[in-house]
C-alpha cells in the first residue's frame, strides 16, 4: 500500500466506523427480526457475507432472529419428484404429500444450512421450527381474493396453508439471554394435530410482532417494492401499498410481504424494510448507516 492511499483508507474506516458506532448503541440489547428469503439464498459468497452479518449483530449486543423461507427450493425438490407447483395469492397450494417436502426442505435441508453458515462465523446458531418450545401454533388460512370480473370476494382453499395464531415467546426469550442465535423454518403444528406451511413473510411478521422487534427486515432479490416503471419506491405509505396490490402493481410473493409490512407496523414493530439481499452485507448496511437501502413502509 503506498504512502499517499494510506491515510485515505484510514480516513475513511473512520468516517464508516463513526457513523456506524452510534447505530450500534441504539440497536444494543434490542431485538432485530431478519426474514431472509428463498431468492436470496443459494451464492455461498453471498450466504457467509449475511451470516457474517448476523454473527456481527450478535456480538456487538443486538439480538438478531432469523426467519428463512424457501420457496424456490422447495419448487424444485417438488419437480424433482414430478408435483407441480401451484400458487393462489403469492401463497403455495398445499396438499398433504406437499407440507411433508415443505417440512423437509425448510426445517430440514435449509434451516441446517443456514445454521451451519452462522456457526462457521464462530457463533452459535440454533435451528428451530414453530414447534419447537410450543413457539408458534397455526390454523388453516382463511384467505380471500377479490375476483377482478365480478368485484366479489372469493375465499381461497389452500390446503395445509396455515396462519400463525399463537406465539409463544417463552424459548426466544431464554435464546435472547443467552449466545444462542435462533434460525427459524416457518412450520407449524395447529391444534387439530395437522402440520401447516406458513408463508415465511408471515411468520417473521407474528415472532416480530410478539417479539415488539425494533426492525424486521425482508431480504429478496429486488432492490424493494417497484412501481410501474419498475423504480424502486423509497418509502411506502399503507395507503399506497394497499392501491398498488388493488392494480396489480403488486403483486406475486410480494403481496405477503407488503401485507406482513402493514400488520407489522400495526403491531408497533418501529421499522419495517424491503431490501435487496443479493447486495453483500444488505444487513449492516441497512442497520448501522445513516442512508439504509430498499423501501420503507411507513403508516
Ligand atoms: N411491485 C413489485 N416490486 C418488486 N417486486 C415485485 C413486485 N410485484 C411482484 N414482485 C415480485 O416479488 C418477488 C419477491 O417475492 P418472493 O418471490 O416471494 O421472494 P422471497 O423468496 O424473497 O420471499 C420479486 O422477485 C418480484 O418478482
Ligand atoms: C404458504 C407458502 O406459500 N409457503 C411458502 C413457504 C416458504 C417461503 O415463504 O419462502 P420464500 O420466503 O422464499 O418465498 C412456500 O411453500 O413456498
Amino acid at each position: 500500500m503506498s504512502a499517499t492511499t494510506m491515510p485515505d483508507n484510514a480516513e475513511t474506516q473512520a468516517r464508516l466506523l463513526s457513523e456506524a458506532l452510534p447505530f450500534m448503541q441504539k440497536y444494543e440489547n434490542k431485538t432485530v427480526v431478519v426474514k431472509y428469503g428463498g431468492h436470496a439464498m443459494g451464492d455461498t459468497d453471498l450466504g457467509q457475507a449475511f451470516a457474517r452479518d448476523i454473527a456481527l449483530l450478535k456480538q456487538s449486543g443486538v439480538n438478531p432472529i432469523v426467519v428463512h423461507g424457501g420457496g424456490p427450493q422447495i419448487g424444485r425438490m417438488l419437480s424433482q419428484m414430478g408435483i407441480e407447483s401451484r400458487f393462489e395469492g403469492g401463497l403455495r397450494v398445499t396438499d398433504a404429500e406437499t407440507v411433508r417436502i415443505v417440512e423437509m426442505v425448510l426445517a430440514g435441508s435449509i434451516n441446517k444450512e443456514i445454521v451451519a453458515m452462522i456457526n462457521a462465523e464462530g457463533e452459535w446458531a440454533i435451528g428451530l421450527c414453530g414447534k419447537d418450545g410450543n413457539m408458534v401454533f397455526a390454523e388453516k388460512a382463511k384467505k380471500t381474493v377479490l375476483d377482478a370480473e365480478s368485484n366479489i370476494e372469493r375465499v381461497l382453499d389452500l390446503g395445509f396453508v396455515g396462519e400463525p395464531v399463537e406465539v409463544d415467546r417463552t424459548l426466544l426469550d431464554l435464546l435472547a439471554r443467552s449466545e444462542m442465535i435462533p434460525v427459524i423454518a416457518p412450520v407449524a403444528p395447529g391444534r387439530d394435530g395437522a402440520t401447516y406451511n406458513i408463508n415465511a413473510d408471515t411468520f417473521a411478521g407474528a415472532i416480530a410482532g410478539a417479539l415488539e422487534a425494533s426492525r424486521l427486515l425482508f431480504l429478496t432479490d429486488v432492490p424493494g417494492v417497484l412501481d410501474k416503471n419498475k423504480e424502486l419506491i423509497k418509502e411506502l405509505t399503507v395507503a399506497d401499498a394497499k392501491a398498488l396490490i388493488r392494480d396489480g402493481t403488486i403483486s406475486g410473493g410480494m403481496i405477503p410481504k407488503v401485507e406482513t409490512c402493514i400488520e407489522a407496523l400495526e403491531r408497533g414493530v418501529e421499522g419495517v424494510v424491503i431490501l435487496n439481499g443479493k447486495t453483500r452485507h444488505a444487513v449492516l448496511l441497512e442497520l448501522l448507516t445513516e442512508h439504509g437501502a430498499g423501501t420503507l413502509l411507513v403508516p
